[in-house]
């Protein structure tokens, strides 16, 4: 458990660590040796010789003990602060070099948790658990040799229960060993699960699944309260024959004593001190015990921080440097979790050129566009952006290149303008309104009570589809980066909002090069190039004219699309 700690930590934090484990160290034998003190003191007391030198020497030793337990919380404090700083430190830096894609719902929550709950766990080990393991095996040590000292039969009998102690120690520890991992599984997916249901309030709710229970939450939810029933049904015979093995040590100890009291070769006064330190020599090893519950789960809160921290990041060093703002696939293959969806996809999108990505639902058109912006990387084959490779490119020079327009926009809660400017957040006032103004973001902000300050934002959500990714454009527009990676819209929208997205689109287009995953009929006819995706592979490649003209795969894709657009719903 230390080395995994130190491990955790880090280097830089091991000189502290040792400090802090030799300080208790020091306390626990100056705790010991305390108790020890308690044998000469109550045999000068009790058999009326003068006891004042052994009163002395036994408020020093207290008195030790008083400082090394001030400075051994001290230095405990100090390492459990620096490992929570670390811990989100390092956990912060790892996670953000993370492929995109390994942000799954589920991964999200779990790291929720890990970050609050977990780390606080863990801060507890040095803080205050490791002080009551450490002070359990070196405070009964010393006992144990002052038992010799006092008396060489008592002591050999505190060392004969010792390996009995240990084994009872040691078998409850591998009891619920497998009943902590199960609880520590299902609490994490009670915590996903009750994200999961908070985000998805709104579908539940159109689905009348709020009244009866949400079926993954109640399953999850049960599934952590067997967990619980189990560990506790584990755990509890546990405990059970640790303090039993405890009262037999000190009953053997206990015969032992009488006997040799009882045959003259110890005397009354100093049996009571010895038993006094039996008790003493106990205490320790039922702490230690008490507190194994919060010691696992803070080995399991270890165990997946080293996990997290473990994932591989997307690998990066390169220093290429950005040229013509162009985008390039050659044979591009990629599988979710070996199941493969795309095969050898290549095509150019030139510079300042409209590319539109068509196919049908589930094509894979997502997907190609998230490898451009290096959410993951290809599984083989190469995607080159502005003339090299993404994997060699510092992230943050391959995102300077691109902007990228989503179909969901997520808009945090804040100002309109704070949400514009996260786009560059070093523009001014006058940049945000102006790439506002270009996005046709200008209208909302007038009709919002007020204005450019108004706050918008998730729970706010006053904003209907269309204008939230005017505000997405806004930001792509005052990002003003070369490439624009852009999921259009599928919503129907309003003939006036429609209009001004075309608009803001139309300028965030302008001397840009653009890859759109093209639903507006419009949108596909007047691009440069179509590339047509059909279960992962190009099923054709063309200008509009050109695609219709072969009569191929596109022409009978929009047909149908134009065919669809026609429809209308009418009362029977
Ligand atoms: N993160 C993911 N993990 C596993 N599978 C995924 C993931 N994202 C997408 N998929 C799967 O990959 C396939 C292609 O998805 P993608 O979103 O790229 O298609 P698409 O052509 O953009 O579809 P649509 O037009 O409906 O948005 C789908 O079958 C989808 O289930």
């Amino acid at each position: 458990m230390i080395g995994e700690l130190g491990a955790v930590l880090g280097p830089e934090h091991g000189a502290r660590l040792r400090r802090s484990l030799l300080a208790m160290t020091v306390y626990g034998v100056l705790q010991g040796a305390s108790f020890a003190m308690l044998v000469p003191v109550l045999r000068a007391l009790l058999s009326g010789e003068a006891a004042g030198a052994w009163l002395a020497a036994f408020a020093a030793v207290v008195a030790a003990t008083a400082v090394a337990s001030y400075l051994q919380s001290q230095y405990g404090y100090a390492v459990g602060l620096a490992a929570l700083r670390t811990l989100y430190h390092r956990m912060g830096d790892h996670v953000a070099g993370l492929p995109v894609g390994w942000f799954s719902a589920d991964r999200v929550g779990r790291l929720g948790q890990l970050a609050g709950k977990g780390v606080m766990d863990v801060m507890s080990v040095p803080a205050h658990l490791l002080q009551v393991v450490v002070t359990s095996v070196t405070a009964p040590a010393t006992v144990l040799v002052c038992m010799f000292v006092f008396d060489w039969r008592l002591g050999l009998a505190a060392l004969v229960t010792a390996p009995f102690l240990w084994l009872a120690f040691r078998w409850t520890q591998t009891l619920v060993q497998r009943s902590d991992t199960a609880m520590d599984d299902a609490g994490a997916e009670g915590a996903d699960r009750v994200v999961e249901f908070a985000r998805q309030q709104a579908s539940l709710r159109a689905f009348g699944r709020t009244a009866d229970g949400y079926d993954l939450l109640d399953g999850a939810l049960v599934r952590q309260r067997s967990a619980l029933r189990r560990l506790l049904r584990t755990t509890l015979p546990g405990l059970g024959a640790v303090a039993l093995t405890v009262q037999l040590a000190f009953t053997a100890i206990l015969l032992v004593g009488c006997s040799l009291a009882l045959g003259g070769a110890v005397d009354v006064p100093e049996l009571v001190g010895v038993l006094v330190l039996a008790v003493r020599f106990t205490e320790p090893l039922l702490a230690a015990a008490d507190v194994g519950g919060e010691l696992r789960m803070a080995r399991g809160a270890l165990r997946r921080i080293r996990d997290v921290l473990t994932t591989p990041p997307l690998p990066s060093g390169g220093t290429a440097r950005a040229g013509e703002p162009s985008i390039e696939l050659d044979g591009v293959s990629f599988a979710y979790d070996e199941r493969p969806l795309l095969r050898g996809v290549s095509f150019t999108v030139a510079p300042r050129t409209v590319t539109a990505l068509v196919g049908p639902s589930g094509s894979g058109k997502t997907t190609l566009t998230r490898l451009i912006a290096r959410f993951w990387d290809a599984s083989a084959g190469s995607v080159r952006v502005c003339g090299n490779d993404v994997r060699d490119y510092p992230p943050e020079d391959l995102m300077a290149q691109l902007s990228i327009v989503f179909q969901d926009v997520y808009l945090f809660e804040g100002t309109l303008e704070d949400n514009i400017r996260l786009g560059r957040p070093d523009a001014t006032d006058e940049e945000v309104r102006e790439a506002g103004r270009l996005a046709r973001v200008e209208e909302i902000a007038e009709r919002l009570p007020g204005g450019w300050q108004a706050r918008i934002g998730e729970a706010g959500a006053t904003l209907s589809g269309g204008e939230r990714q005017r505000v997405s454009i806004a930001r792509a527009i005052l990002k003003d980066a070369p490439i624009v990676l852009l999921d259009e819209a599928t919503a129907a929208l309003d003939p006036e909002n429609e209009s001004a997205l075309m608009d803001a689109l139309a300028t965030l287009a302008r001397d840009r090069t653009l890859l759109v995953i093209a639903h507006r009929l419009s949108t596909i006819a007047a691009a440069d190039q179509i590339v047509m995706l059909e279960g992962g592979v190009i099923a054709e490649r063309g200008t509009h004219q050109e695609l219709l003209e072969a009569g191929g795969r596109y022409a009978a894709f929009w047909e149908e699309r134009a065919r669809a657009r026609g429809w209308r719903l009418v009362r029977a």
